[in-house]
């Protein structure tokens, strides 16, 4: 397969000068003094991308998104690193770029189709398809400094999509149309994406990303760190969002505790009478219905507890219990004489959806009514999946067609 778009070790550097009049200075300093200081916007960035892909590109904002489009689109040059493009861009990139305002709609076809190489006859072929496809009325005839953003973006966009690109750019330019040109749009996008057409597609709206890209990477401060199948770097990304915990790969992985020591030993002036120890996972990130397995470690300082009983619990980050089963309520006997000891905790198919998901363990007595100790967020995981539905639990079910 060939590689339509290849970054190597890309990295952009603004200049930043607290003053404008800074920048004259230091064009005119004979010393050669620096009245600027350097910004990374990109830093390092290696990415291929392959004909008929689409790529979503996430991340917050300032993270360097559209400079990293615009490196691509040859709009900026990069400071440093390769930089190589197979094909025909055509590129959505601020609204309104690319047009004169005092020209018509209708004259600013004419402009871009000329600037993406096309001849007057080949634009002339096209035209009444971009007009049907903006659906503007007669403000195709009207200069476009007229528009309002909505109108900008319909013709912006029936121009990029109707002209063959090999590779499309679209960023953020959906946001500003109702829903029905959205859809249109995606439509027409998702026709292109079936012809093989690479696409970069840049949206905070992560679902539109989960449904329409095949493949994402993540931006944060200029650098890539994660890049993957389309709805696993979301899960990713907006669990970050919400929660600022950035896994990475196989260890996305909680910090897994580390294994148990042998021995036990009663610490002194210790008024506990028991103790969770540690608290391990068989790993730190899950498939939805992977198995997963928790090991809890505890130590039993009294001769003896009646009633003792350890409980599992797990949370979303923001509290919300999802499920807190123990070992009283499930009949289950656990040592509980002076000691070390080890129990395994299993859901042998974890119905939960993607997200970061926290678990707590608690060791109590009197059936659960007393707190003998309470480990809170004492293991975390995540879940990621390929895009197969929504929410936080997978439940069973089935569709019927009733009519
Ligand atoms: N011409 C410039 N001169 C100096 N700094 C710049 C320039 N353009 C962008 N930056 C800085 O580079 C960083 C990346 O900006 P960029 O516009 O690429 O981010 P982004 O991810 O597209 O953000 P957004 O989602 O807000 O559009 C930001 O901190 C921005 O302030």
């Amino acid at each position: 397969m060939s590689a339509m778009i290849e970054l190597g070790s890309i990295s952009k550097t603004y200049k930043l000068y607290s003053k404008p009049l800074d920048r004259l200075k230091e064009a005119l300093s004979l010393s050669k003094k620096k009245y600027h200081h350097d910004f990374n916007a990109l830093n390092n960035i290696s990415l291929s991308v392959m004909k008929g892909e689409a790529l979503g590109i996430l991340g917050k904002n300032g993270s360097g998104k559209s400079t990293l489009l615009k490196l691509i689109t040859g709009v900026l040059s990069p400071s440093s690193g390769s930089l190589k493009v197979n094909g025909k861009i055509s590129a959505i990139l601020e609204l309104g770029a690319g047009f004169n305002p005092e020209y018509t709609g209708r004259e600013n076809i004419y402009l871009n189709g000329l600037m993406m190489g096309y001849s007057r006859e080949q634009i002339n072929e096209r035209m009444s398809a971009i007009i049907d496809f903006a659906d503007i009325g007669d403000f195709i005839e009207q200069p476009v400094k007229v528009y309002s953003s909505g109108m900008f973006a319909r013709l912006a966009f029936a121009v990029s999509i109707n002209v063959d690109p090999d590779i499309l750019i679209v960023d953020e330019a959906l946001a500003v149309g109702d829903i029905r040109f959205q859809t249109k749009c995606i439509d027409k996008m998702k026709e292109l994406k079936a012809k093989g057409t690479t696409i970069l597609f840049v949206s905070h709206a992560t679902e539109q990303v989960k449904r329409f890209c095949n493949r994402a990477v993540w931006l944060k401060d200029g650098q890539l760190v994660a890049d993957g199948e389309a709805s696993e770097v979301v899960d990713l990304y907006e669990d970050y969002m919400k929660y600022d915990t950035f896994l990475k790969d196989e260890g996305l992985s909680s910090p897994i505790a580390e294994a148990p020591e042998v021995g036990f030993e009663i610490p002194e002036n210790c008024d506990l009478l028991a103790s969770v120890q540690n608290v391990t996972l068989n790993k730190g990130n899950f498939k939805t219905f992977d198995a997963l397995e928790v090991d809890v470690v505890y130590d039993i300082y009294e001769e003896k507890i009646d009633d003792f009983l350890i409980g599992v619990a797990i949370y979303t980050p923001d509290r919300e219990y999802i499920f807190g089963p123990n070992t009283y309520l499930e009949k289950v006997q656990v040592p509980r004489q002076r000691g070390r000891h080890v129990v395994k905790y299993i859901i042998p198919k974890l119905y939960l959806l993607g997200g970061t998901y926290c678990i707590d363990v608690g060791a109590f007595n009197n059936e659960g009514l007393v707190c003998l100790n309470y480990k809170q967020e004492a293991a975390r995981f995540t879940v990621t999946n390929n895009y197969f539905s929504e929410g936080l639990v997978y439940m069973e079910h089935r569709w019927e067609v009733q009519r």
